[in-house]
């Protein structure tokens, strides 16, 4: 599938990084490295934008090795881009680590999954179908 971007940044498109990876990985485009204390958040700029087709979303998803490693998450994880946003690709990045991390211009920062969803319309009844579940949840089934 063919999806129109624009590239502002001074990086290299998205890309896949093996055959059949879910995730084309996505770079900070910084004038200077961002330095996240612990706890902190930034939207990190990316200096793309995309044009989803209709009927498709792209997640935003952490990178595990910037996960494991040092931390770093994404506050809205996933981020989600709507077929609709014309605006600028930003990647809301949180360091859970005790440690300050340094986002580097170029860095690989996150990943994006382009994925088709449904669009609903809601049939309001007064009634829902029985189930074996029922309303149970949150750990009703034990963990063993
Ligand atoms: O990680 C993200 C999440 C969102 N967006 C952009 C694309 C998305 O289409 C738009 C709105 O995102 P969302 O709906 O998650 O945010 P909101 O807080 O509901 O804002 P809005 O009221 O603009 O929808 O912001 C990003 O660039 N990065
Ligand atoms: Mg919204």
């Amino acid at each position: 599938m063919q999806v129109p971007i624009i590239n502002r940044s001074r990086h290299e498109l998205p890309s896949y990084q093996t055959a059949h990876a879910a995730g084309m990985d996505v770079r900070a485009n910084l004038e200077e490295a961002v330095t996240l204390k612990p706890l902190q958040r930034a939207l990190i700029p990316t200096g793309l934008f995309l044009e989803i087709p209709v009927g498709y979303e792209a997640q935003v998803r952490p990178r595990s090795g910037l996960a494991y490693k040092h931390g770093i998450g994404l506050v809205n994880s996933p981020g989600t881009i709507d077929a609709d946003y014309r605006g600028e690709l930003k990647v809301l990045l949180v360091n859970l680590s005790a440690d300050e991390f340094v986002v580097q211009d170029g860095e690989r920062i996150a990943q994006l999954v382009v994925a088709r969803h449904e669009t609903v319309e809601w049939q309001a009844v007064e009634e829902l179908t029985e189930t074996g579940r029922g309303a149970g949840g949150y750990g009703s089934t034990g963990t063993k």
